[in-house]
């Protein structure tokens, strides 16, 4: 096995013996084979991609784990949002009984979240449960939905309803790959980096404020912020791993973005995710506002951030038409969050003060997106 970089970071996240490590750094995929034989038994693996990632990365990770004795199958899939579906789910259980993938051979997901969520799901239920490593390759998959074990796929009711909790055995962030993610996917991600300052972490989003330039340029700067952002998610993780509480506060700007999401028909041309939750961070904030938690002033700062780094902060900056509200706050309604009917919404009092608000009246959050979306 070639040695880790010195640039490299590990952070752990403890969840007894659903505990695992994720590796950031430049030079992992190539180093992949060594570090799941070093963890896992099995010596067989599949690995589910996506067509954009799989035609840069699906031949050098393969040459990888053959020099390390893992000899794999693939499947590569299309990319983009409407991929976590139940056919898709049904293609990837089918090449994995198929190739016969046993409870200790490893299948890993090599791409962004879709691939991640979508592999982490069935992996999670093939045989009750193989080994699972995620190798996430965009900025959105190496902070977030590599982290933390929520995978699935979406429904027609809405995003995310259908999956289960399976954590990863690894998470293998290489950066090196993120020099070929488009910036509009690359910004994207970055929503979800500016959440965790805004959830708890005032001082990193004052750093990103300063220093967003350096992390888009790549480097240490970059690195910093992955290393931070899967740090955030895993402590979050680590004292709420089914969200029974303050997991939920991961969920800031998505009850929003999500509903945007599934306006949209998950068309990746109109909105993706991370841009959705960038509207919504915007929108939550502006609630806060609304609901007299904070001033205005806050959501101003937020946007004008978010709106430096070339992200989207407005409903209407999606493309095309948006169905009615009443449409929008159908699939709020669906939102995981909702507890005896009631919504929940992540609020704001101040910077980085973000609190789990469990009696939102659906009414006022009607008014508000009457409000805030295009005439
Ligand atoms: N499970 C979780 O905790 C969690 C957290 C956040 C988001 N998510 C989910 O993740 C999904 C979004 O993930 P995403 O933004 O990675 O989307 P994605 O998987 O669609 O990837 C974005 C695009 O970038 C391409 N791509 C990825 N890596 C590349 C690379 N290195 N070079 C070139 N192209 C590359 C993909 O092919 C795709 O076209 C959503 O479904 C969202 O719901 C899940
Ligand atoms: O890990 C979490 O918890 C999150 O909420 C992270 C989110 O960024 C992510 O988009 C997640 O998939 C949303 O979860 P959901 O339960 O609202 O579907
Ligand atoms: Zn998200």
């Amino acid at each position: 096995m070639t040695k880790p970089e010195t640039s490299e970071r590990l952070v752990h996240v403890p969840l007894g013996e659903r505990s695992y490590d994720i590796l950031i750094g430049p030079g992992l995929m190539a180093r992949a084979g060594g570090e799941i034989t070093s963890r896992i038994r099995g010596r067989r693996a599949a690995i589910i991609t996506d067509e954009n990632v799989g035609s840069r990365y699906l031949d050098g990770l393969m040459d990888s784990l053959q020099t390390d004795g893992i000899e794999a199958v693939s499947v590569t899939l299309p990319a983009g949002e409407k991929t976590k579906s139940f056919d898709n789910l049904t293609n990837v259980c089918d090449v994995l009984l198929e190739a016969r993938i046993e409870r200790n051979d490893t299948v890993i997901a090599l791409g962004g979240g879709v691939i991640g969520d979508l592999t982490g799901f069935a992996a999670g239920i093939v045989r009750r449960g193989v080994r699972f490593v995620q190798i996430p390759t965009s900025l959105l998959s190496q902070v977030d939905s590599s982290v933390g074990g929520k995978t699935g796929i979406n429904a027609r009711q809405g995003k995310n309803l259908i999956g289960i909790f399976n954590q990863p055995d690894l998470v293998l962030a290489d950066t090196d790959v993120l020099d070929t993610l488009s910036e509009r996917e690359f910004r994207a991600g970055y929503a979800e980096v500016a959440k965790y300052g805004l959830i708890d972490k005032p001082d990193f989003f004052e750093w990103l404020e300063t220093n967003w330039r350096e992390v888009f340029a790549g480097g240490p700067a970059r690195i910093e912020a992955i290393a931070v952002s899967c740090q955030a998610k895993a402590d979050v993780v680590a004292a709420d791993e089914r969200e029974n509480g303050r997991r939920a506060l991961l969920n800031l700007g998505h009850t929003f973005g999500h509903a945007l999401e599934a306006a949209t028909q998950y068309d990746s041309r109109r909105l993706v995710h991370g841009e959705g939750v960038s509207i919504g961070m915007v929108l939550a904030h502006r609630f806060s506002a609304r609901m007299n938690l904070v001033s205005p002033d806050l959501a101003d700062r937020v946007e004008a951030h978010l709106k430096a780094v070339g992200l989207p902060t407005r409903m209407d900056q999606i493309p095309g038409e948006l169905p009615p509200t009443e449409v929008l706050m159908d699939a709020i309604a669906q939102d995981k969050k909702v507890k005896s009917g009631q919504l929940t919404f992540i609020l704001t009092r101040g910077l980085g003060q973000s609190f789990v608000a469990d009696d939102v009246p659906a009414s006022e959050v009607q008014r508000f997106i009457e409000e805030m979306r295009p005439s």
